[in-house]
Parts: structure tokens; C-alpha cells; sequence
């Protein structure tokens, strides 16, 4: 796939549950910019299992609502999920990559309403969501994380470039 060229997006913190490289139980997103929109791909394995052979609808909301929190990088604000709505329009099996793809649909003062949707490398739309986040200052994170960990989270870092793809 010709991703080279598109800028990746440092995670969140290390061991964020979705892109944290540094928590073994996590997802591990990888998380790229593609102008206004952000994307992952992601194939999900034995550990996010519900079904037999399916990915749990959790690991995919899950997912979802991280990617979502890469899109506060395009737009420059922060912000936290206040809902989240997952449409499971099919099953996802394991082991198939797909690749999300999320945005700001619009902003209506403090709300950022946001859309994603679930692309199989069959080219099929297995799951969209829809969000809404509340932009908070960063005070919001202080009662329960220690200043060190907060403000690193907020460290800007520089963007890097995808290697291959
Ligand atoms: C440029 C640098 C960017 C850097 C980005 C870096 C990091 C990302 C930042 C943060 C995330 C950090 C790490 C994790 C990363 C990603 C994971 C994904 C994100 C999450 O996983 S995050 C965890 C789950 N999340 C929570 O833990 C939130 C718990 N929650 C609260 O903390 C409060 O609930 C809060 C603060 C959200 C709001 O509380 P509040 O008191 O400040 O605001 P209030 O309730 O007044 O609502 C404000 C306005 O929204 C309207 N409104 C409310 N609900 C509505 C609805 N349903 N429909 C339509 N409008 C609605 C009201 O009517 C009002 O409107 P108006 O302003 O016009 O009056």
C-alpha cells in the first residue's frame, strides 16, 4: 500500500490502551495523517476475541474511540469522548487488516463531532462510529495523574514520516 509520505502521530502516551507501545495488553495503533483525517491499520488477533474467530465489539469501539483521539491532533484542541456510537455493520473476522479512517465532521462550540468508519482489505465496511467530544482544558487530567505524566502527554512532538508501508 503506498503509505510512505504520510505523517505518523505519536501516541497518546506509552501505555495508552489503544496506542501505547509500551502496554503489552494495549492495541498498539499505529496512527497516521492524511490531511484532515486520521487512519489506522489494524488487524485484530486472539487477544480481542468474542466469537469464534470474530473480533469482540469492544476491541472495535475501543479502537475507534482512540482514533478518535488522533483527530485532536488536526484539529489542535483537547478533548475527551462524551458519547460513542458503533455501528457493527458486519462481522469482523481476526486476522484481517482493516483500515479506519476518522474525522471532524463539524464543530458546534465545544463539541467536536467526529465519524470513522472500518475498511477490510476486501474493500467491505465492516463498522462506522460516531462521536461526540467535549474540549477540556488540560486541568481536566490533573486530579488523577501525576503532573509528570500529564504534561508529557501534552509534549508536542515532532511529526514523523511513514517508513515504508
Ligand atoms: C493540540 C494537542 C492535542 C493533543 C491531543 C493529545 C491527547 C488527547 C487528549 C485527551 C485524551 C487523552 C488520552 C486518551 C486518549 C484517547 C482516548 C480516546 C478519548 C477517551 O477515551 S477520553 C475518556 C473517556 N471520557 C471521559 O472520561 C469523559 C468523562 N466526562 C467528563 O469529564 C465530562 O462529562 C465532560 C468534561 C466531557 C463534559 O463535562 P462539562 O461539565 O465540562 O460539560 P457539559 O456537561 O456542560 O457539556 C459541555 C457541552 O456539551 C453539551 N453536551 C453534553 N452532552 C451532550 C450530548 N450527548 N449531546 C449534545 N450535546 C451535549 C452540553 O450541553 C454543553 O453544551 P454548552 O457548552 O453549549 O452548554
Amino acid at each position: 500500500m503506498a503509505d510512505s509520505g504520510f505523517a505518523s502521530l505519536p501516541p497518546h502516551h506509552p501505555q495508552c490502551l489503544g496506542c501505547g507501545p509500551d502496554n503489552p495488553a494495549g492495541l498498539q495503533l499505529s496512527v497516521y495523517r492524511d490531511g484532515d483525517e486520521v487512519f489506522t491499520d489494524l488487524a485484530f488477533d486472539a487477544r480481542h476475541r468474542g466469537a469464534p474467530g470474530l473480533a469482540h465489539g469492544g476491541a472495535i469501539s475501543a479502537a475507534c474511540d482512540d482514533l478518535f483521539g488522533f483527530v485532536l491532533y488536526v484539529v489542535e484542541e483537547i478533548a475527551v469522548t462524551r458519547t460513542l456510537t458503533v455501528e457493527y455493520r458486519a462481522p469482523v473476522p481476526l486476522g484481517q487488516r482493516h483500515r479506519i479512517t476518522a474525522r471532524l465532521h463539524h464543530r458546534d462550540g465545544r463539541r467536536l463531532h467526529l465519524e470513522a468508519a472500518g475498511v477490510g482489505d476486501d474493500g467491505v465496511t465492516r463498522f462506522t462510529a460516531q462521536a461526540l467530544f467535549i474540549v477540556v482544558d488540560i486541568d481536566h487530567f490533573s486530579d488523577h495523574g501525576t503532573e509528570h505524566d500529564v504534561h508529557a502527554m501534552f509534549t508536542q512532538h515532532p511529526l514523523r514520516t511513514r517508513e515504508g508501508g
